[in-house]
């Protein structure tokens, strides 16, 4: 035997061995452990310098000899499917420079307090490719630089029979070697990182309904993963690398496409599925109603529509298969191999007295049907006692595992908080799907990306090979993921009629809905919640109908005013125009998919609506689509500063806050996100709209606790210590942070309470950001010198100082206003992941002030601090009002929660 036939032989072993290890019988458990080889060096640390004041927190570390094409890149390549994970920054650093840069000259300011950009955030991607079609896989690869180390023999690590049978392939187009990891070594870590990193990863899934267990990451071992791949292998898994299989069964995924195919002449694996929706097993199965001549036999509590034995009628009938519907063949054969997965499972579970259940691999692939009847068999078999779950990237386990067998890949520690998963259309945000080659005319679009060439040529493809297929595609439907069909539901039995059957099966490339994950380091845990493990950020829960389809109403109402507004941002030139009309159909097709399933891209609430409103704007580049407005409402408000100023001044102290927070919820009145407001504004200029509003505040507000805050400042019997720090979480552009929380900020800066004003990091409608904020304190300072000599000790005026040094000064305060990023570019705020800035800032702070509807009302209405908290809000919604606070549009909530 030549060299070349036993390297062959020992391949085809390894295959053979990989394909049996999911399906083969039970071995002798044998404790296993991760193995991590090192590949490719991650980061290049030499010369690795701290840019900036060495005095900062967590301060920005250069890395001047990192390639910033670093990209890690693991593949799981299985018979009809690649799946790949791989992990970018590019983008980010993109839009961060940018930002950056443009704050440097547009204000010349930076906060000494605060580090805005993250030091090694990115994004990880989930891909696939049907096997067949492995060279598109290559070309991607390629296309994308994804296989490029840093030395010229950079491997990719990858698991999966494939692994073993393209390596020769991988190094013949792409130059690369493939290294080989263990499949359930792989599967058990990508298991173990999305069940501690992903909040929202595992569901059940019970006649059609989708739910989402919240898992404690510090109770999550062990736990039995029954992975369904060709043959079925439950592994107990009791922690990172440490895993047994201990158990299995040849009867699988395998053996339903294997039987079905000889008895039906279904082409795929798909197809097999898709038939067994529309099948009905009572002609194939015998039932108990079959024996017992269409009776219950309740004395053992089984139903006539029981399976006493699956295909059973089959014997006692004459007849061939061509007398059988190839549907309700595909059915029985379904619901046989499932419920048989399911009782093995649950008596595994038992014997072994593990109480969590997840299932995962090929044959799950989404379906919901599969998902019910697993989910009955164990629910069936443990009288209610164990519920089957799933992982949302059950499809992707592998390809994670193998990706975590990097050396430092810095994934290990990410914690929940810091990763946000987004579901970009332009990106393969099903999968597998949005691939072509890149455009030819790439050189005019990467002019874009002039300043950092070699960063940029592979963001221009990204941007722009989808972005033109987007817009090119014109009147064309935008394919978002296939639905299932509403579901039925499935009888006391459990054995009737398929619950989740629909008339057309989600296509394996559109039922995996996995965003891109967006791992940012720098976000944390607002530290001053009193309970972050119980904390929801939603007020609203989407789960009822009703309210899913009133909110999906409002937003695609809104949504042509909002195109106007974008097209107009961006100068309404034909790009814009067309960049708008993709906008609308991308965010449409968004909403016709969440319609469909709410539960398509995890938990859904209307903070994370709001927000993907806000993503999608930005993914066609409408970065500020409500900026021409800000700046307009900005400069009236400024303007009329001075007066209200004045006039506070002129009032006694009690007097003043009163008006102070009447004053904030008057000018919380503008909000272009609101349709009655929009309305509004068409009847009145700026200020005689806020007139208006401020002339009609009447106490009692509908939420008021106004007594209560006032006597915590100190109006009261009691005297109690001022306020250390204020975190004032402001909302709009314009009168809304210039007449009602700037003053309000004044006043407390006034009484020796240092203020942080807490802005957004990226735009939304017309929120203000922090970037934008010392520019308007600056403007607020020229004429007030409490903010003035407050917004020097913050550091907010390195370069307004200029213009003002030469006024004269009353008297200096020391007390600072800060002003730091939240971390969010959304309507609303959860605070279970803001920047590190805000939570360092925080952690001085005993007074929360959160402002407007998105943030107080929305999201954190209930949310409980550990300080004193005062909630302002306008409620702009007459919906909202009637069901939040029993009252009408435009009534005013002022919340004071004492610390808890
Ligand atoms: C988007 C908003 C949360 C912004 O409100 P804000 O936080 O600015 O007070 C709010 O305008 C809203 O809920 N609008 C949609 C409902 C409507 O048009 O009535
Ligand atoms: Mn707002």
């Amino acid at each position: 035997m030549n060299i070349n036939e036993e390297t062959k032989n020992v391949i085809e072993k390894s295959i053979s061995e990989v394909e049996e290890d999911t399906g083969k019988e039970m071995a002798p458990p044998v404790p296993n452990s991760i193995h991590r080889s090192s590949s490719r060096p991650q980061l290049d640390l030499t010369g690795a310098a701290i840019q900036g004041n060495f005095e900062e927190r967590d301060p920005t570390i250069l890395l001047p000899n990192q390639s910033d094409d670093i990209s890690h890149l693991a593949l799981d390549i299985g018979g009809s499917l690649i799946k790949l994970v791989y992990f970018s920054r590019h983008e980010d650093r993109l839009v961060n420079d940018k930002r950056k840069k443009s704050m440097k000259e547009r204000f010349g300011v930076s906060n000494g307090n605060r580090r805005s950009f993250p030091i090694l955030g990115g994004r990880l991607h989930f891909v696939k490719f049907e096997t067949a079609k492995i060279n598109e896989c290559l070309e991607f690869i390629h296309s994308k630089q994804l296989h490029r180390g840093d030395n010229d023999n950079a491997v990719i690590k990858a698991t999966g029979g494939g692994a073993y049978k393209f390596a020769d392939l991988f190094k013949e187009k792409l130059g690369v070697s493939i290294e080989k990891e263990d499949e359930m070594d792989c599967l058990v870590a990508g298991a173990n990182f999305l069940l501690k990193a992903i909040r929202h990863e595992a569901f059940t899934h019970k006649e059609g309904h989708k739910e989402f267990v919240q898992i404690d990451h510090n109770d999550l071992y062990p736990y039995l993963l029954v992975n369904i791949g060709s043959g079925v292998s439950m592994i107990k898994v009791d922690g990172d690398g440490k895993f047994q299989r201990v158990s299995g069964t040849n009867v699988g995924g395998g053996t339903y496409w294997g039987l079905g195919r000889l008895l039906t002449k279904c082409k795929s694996f798909d197809e097999l599925l898709e038939l067994s929706q529309r099948g009905d097993n009572s002609s194939v199965d015998m039932l108990v109603g079959d024996i017992y001549g269409g009776l219950d036999y309740s004395k053992i509590g089984l139903s006539a529509s029981t399976i006493a034995s699956s295909f059973g009628k089959a014997i006692s009938e004459n007849k061939e298969i061509e007398d059988y519907r190839p549907e309700d063949i595909s059915l029985s054969l379904l619901r046989m191999i499932s419920y048989n997965i399911g009782q093995i499972s649950y008596l595994t579970a038992l014997q072994l007295g593990i109480k969590r259940i997840f299932f995962g691999g090929f044959f799950i692939r989404g379906h919901a049907y599969t998902m019910d009847t697993i989910s009955f068999a164990i629910q069936f078999w443990s009288k209610g006692g164990a519920q089957a779950m799933f992982l949302r990237h059950e499809g992707f386990l592998g390809a994670l595992g193998a990706f975590m067998s990097y050396e430092k890949h810095g994934l290990d520690d990410l914690m929940v908080h810091q990763l946000v998963e987004r579901f970009p259309m332009g990106a393969p945000y099903t999968g597998g799907k949005i691939h072509g080659p890149p455009l030819g005319d790439l050189n005019e679009k990467a002019s874009i990306c002039d300043s950092i060439p070699h960063l940029c040529i592979c963001v221009a493809y990204e941007i722009i090979s989808w972005m033109e297929k987007f817009v090119r595609k014109g009147t064309t439907k935008i394919t978002a993921p296939v639905p299932m069909a509403s579901p039925r539901t499935t009888g006391l039995g459990g054995f009737e009629a398929p619950s989740s059957k629909g008339d057309t099966l989600r296509s394996d490339e559109s039922n995996l809905n996995v965003g891109v994950l967006h791992l940012v380091p720098s976000l944390e845990v607002f530290p001053l919640l009193a309970d972050p493990k119980t904390y929801e950020p939603n007020t609203i829960d989407l789960a009822e109908p009703n309210e899913l389809q009133y909110w999906f109403t409002v937003l695609s109402e809104h949504l042509p005013d909002l195109v106007d507004k974008a097209v107009a941002s961006e100068g309404g030139t034909d790009d814009a125009r067309r960049r708008g009309d993709a906008f609308a159909r991308a965010f449409s097709a968004h909403l016709a998919r969440l319609m469909e399933e709410p539960a398509a891209y995890g938990k859904l609430g209307l903070a994370n609506l709001l927000e993907l409103r806000e993503e999608c704007l930005r993914e066609f580049n409408f970065f500020d689509a409500y900026s021409t407005i800000k700046q307009r409402e900005n400069e009236a408000s400024l303007a009329v500063l001075p007066d209200l100023l004045m006039e506070l001044d002129s009032m006694s102290e009690e007097t003043r806050l009163l008006t102070l927070i009447e004053g904030v919820l008057a000018a919380n009145i503008f909000d272009w996100g609101s349709r009655a407001c929009v309305d509004l504004y068409h009847k009145g200029t700026i200020i005689e709209i806020y007139r208006m509003s401020r002339k009609k505040m009447q106490r009692p507000w509908r939420v008021d606790n106004f007594d209560a805050f006032k006597e915590r400042m100190g109006f009261g019997d009691h005297k109690p210590p001022r306020h250390k720090r204020a975190l004032l979480f402001v909302d709009n552009a314009g009168a809304d942070v210039v007449l009602g929380m700037l003053p309000l900020a004044r006043e407390l800066l006034r009484r020796g309470t240092e203020v942080v004003l807490v802005a957004n990091s990226l735009p939304a409608l017309n929120d203000v950001t922090a970037m934008e904020l010392p520019e308007i304190v600056a403007e607020a300072a020229k004429h007030c010198d409490i903010l003035r000599g407050a917004a020097e000790a913050g550091g907010l005026l390195m370069d307004a100082m200029i213009s003002i040094a030469d006024s004269p000064r009353e008297k200096s305060s020391t007390t600072p206003l800060m002003v730091v990023e939240n971390g969010c570019g959304s309507p609303c705020i959860d605070l279970r992941q803001v920047s590190s800035d805000l939570a360092a800032l925080a952690r001085d702070a005993d007074l929360v002030i959160l402002e407007g509807m998105g943030r107080s009302l929305h999201t954190n209405f209930n949310a409980r601090f550990v300080c004193d908290s005062l909630k302002l809000a306008m409620v702009k919604n007459q919906r909202l009002a009637e069901k939040l606070i029993k009252g009408n549009i435009y009534d005013c909530v002022c919340r004071y929660e004492p610390a808890s």
